[in-house]
């Protein structure tokens, strides 16, 4: 029963421009499959929770408006004629009502019975904290909540399905994995090949696949996915989106983050040290975020120690006035050290109008390779002060990368996984399929695919929340270049 076409997005309106992003769902393909009651129903440590099932049509706002609900919506919240997914939202009067998204949670009904499911997990592209706590939550909230025992791992990414073993995961054998870094799957750039994967899945009797990654893994899910249902097969696919930079829009926050800016502190802690105890002492410390300078910043935000953030969205240039050499001199003149922080992407348009490196490297996921613009970065401030200027000046430049992000989650990382990994498997379980979870105002939800895959949040669509927690924290702030996003901040 297979669908030749390209499902399109499943938009569903409603009364005042209501919009729900819906995610598929096995029936859309398969229509007659049997429902059974959900068994958490009768698990004593869910049944004494009242109202513990998701309502069908509980739906999350992607943006709260400012304003007031209507007038008229008050009055039918009041006499109880409003549902819950319209309690969810606040809205302007005169503006249309924004996005929804289902919301996630166990339902009522599922699609599958415990001994029917064939679930596996997969993990692909970079490392990031909290990968294993994922994984040890998909197992022990299937096997616990839905009595699931056929659960296997995919090895090392996408390829692992055609070109590697898979291993049984148990309760026993997850135990103890969020307490180490990395993923006991392995992951791997690369090697995402449709048809053999799927071939995979459909050659093992696989009916529920997990996974988890950033941007391009969840591109390679829709496109199984939507093979998936090419082919009609009940298989439900679900996506936990991964991305230590935090550049995912639709979501609160990825997991991963609150460590990785963690642990980014013991570097610039580092950096503060080795800077104040020299003359003239210099930190920098490089940190993750392509397009995105999320974890700078909010290492920066955090430490307090920083004086100078340099970030992807916020072009800056060395020389001149408003430049960063002018900064640093005058950082100097007034304090006798400095430290700088800058993220991975920022700056390399400098460094490819220098010349350098200019070939086009590409990772094996087609992913550009950045230069190093920390090096980068040291060697010109070295050069600046130490030949042209002759100012006696000690930098050290620290490159704590894979460090921030080979660490273990923390306990509220933990916790967040744990909420990712059930989402996911409850919307499994109630037969969606093709979707991605993630919080959104706060309240978990099931994504469609086609919105995670093409939204990537850098800090400038933040700006003015930026300036205002900035502000907030008590940061002064002064602009280097000639755009309007912060790149310099100065401890108040
Ligand atoms: N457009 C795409 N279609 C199908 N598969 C893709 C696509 N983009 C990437 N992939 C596959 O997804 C996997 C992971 O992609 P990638 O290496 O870009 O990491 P990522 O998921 O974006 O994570 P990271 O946060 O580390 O960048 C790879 O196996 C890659 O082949
Ligand atoms: O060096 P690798 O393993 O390709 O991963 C590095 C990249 O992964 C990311 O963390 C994205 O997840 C980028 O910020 C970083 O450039
Ligand atoms: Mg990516």
């Amino acid at each position: 029963m297979g669908h030749g076409v390209d499902s399109p997005p499943k938009i569903v309106t409603g009364s005042h421009g209501y919009v729900l992003e819906d995610v598929p769902h096995l029936i859309d393909y398969i229509p007659d499959l049997a429902t059974y009651p959900n068994p958490l129903q009768d698990n004593p440590a869910y049944s004494v929770v009242k109202q513990y099932f998701v309502n069908m049509d509980d739906t999350v706002a992607q943006k709260v408006c400012e304003c007031a609900l209507l007038m008229s919506e008050i009055r039918k919240l009041a006499s109880g004629g409003l549902t819950s997914q319209e309690i969810l939202i606040v809205v302007h009067k005169d503006s249309p009502r924004e996005t929804h998204f289902r919301r996630a949670g166990p339902r009522q009904k599922v699609y599958f019975e415990s001994d029917e499911v064939h679930a596996c997990i997969v993990t692909c592209g970079g490392l990031c904290p909290g990968l294993n706590t994922v994984i040890r939550e998909i197992v022990c909230g299937l096997y616990d909540m839905y009595g699931v025992r056929k659960i296997l791992g995919i090895e090392g990414g996408y390829s692992g399905f055609y070109s590697r073993n898979t291993i049984s995961l148990t309760p026993k054998v997850v135990n103890d994995i969020h307490k180490r870094g990395g993923t006991i799957l392995g992951t791997s750039r690369g090697g995402h090949d449709t048809s053999k994967i799927v071939d995979s899945i459909q050659d093992r009797g696989i009916n529920q696949v997990y996974i988890i990654g950033g941007d391009g893994t969840q591109k390679g899910a829709s496109v199984i996915f939507k093979e998936m249902r090419r082919r009609g097969l009940k298989v439900a696919i679900a996506g936990i989106p991964k991305t230590i930079d935090n550049d995912i829009a639709v979501i609160d926050k990825s997991f991963g983050f609150d460590t990785a800016v963690e642990e980014a502190q013991r570097a610039i802690n580092a950096a503060h040290v080795e800077a104040e105890s020299m003359e003239n002492g210099i930190g920098i410390v490089k940190l993750m975020g392509r397009y995105s300078g999320f974890i700078a910043m909010y290492a920066t935000l955090a430490s307090r120690d920083v004086d100078c953030c340099l970030i992807p969205e916020s072009p800056f240039y060395l020389e001149g006035h408003g430049g960063v050499y002018e900064f640093i001199e005058r950082r100097l003149k007034e304090n006798g050290h400095m430290v700088i922080v800058i993220a991975e992407g920022a700056g390399q348009d400098l460094l490819l109008s220098e010349g350098i490196n200019s070939v086009n490297q590409k990772d094996a996921s087609g992913n550009k390779v950045l230069l190093d613009v920390g090096l980068w970065l040291s060697q010109k401030i070295k050069d600046h002060f130490t030949r042209r200027r002759k100012v006696v000046m000690n930098l050290k430049y620290i490159d704590p990368t894979y460090m921030i992000r080979a660490v273990p989650s923390n306990a509220s990382d933990n916790v967040y996984c744990t909420l990712l990994a059930h989402s996911a498997l409850h919307g499994a379980m109630a037969g969606y399929t093709g979707f991605t979870v993630g919080p959104v105002n706060g309240r978990h939800a099931y994504i469609p695919f086609h919105i995670k895959s093409s939204v990537v949040l850098s800090l400038d669509h933040q700006g003015q929340d930026f300036l205002r927690s900035n502000l907030g924290l008590g940061m002064q702030m002064e602009l280097v270049g000639d755009k309007d996003l912060i790149s310099i901040l100065i401890p108040g």
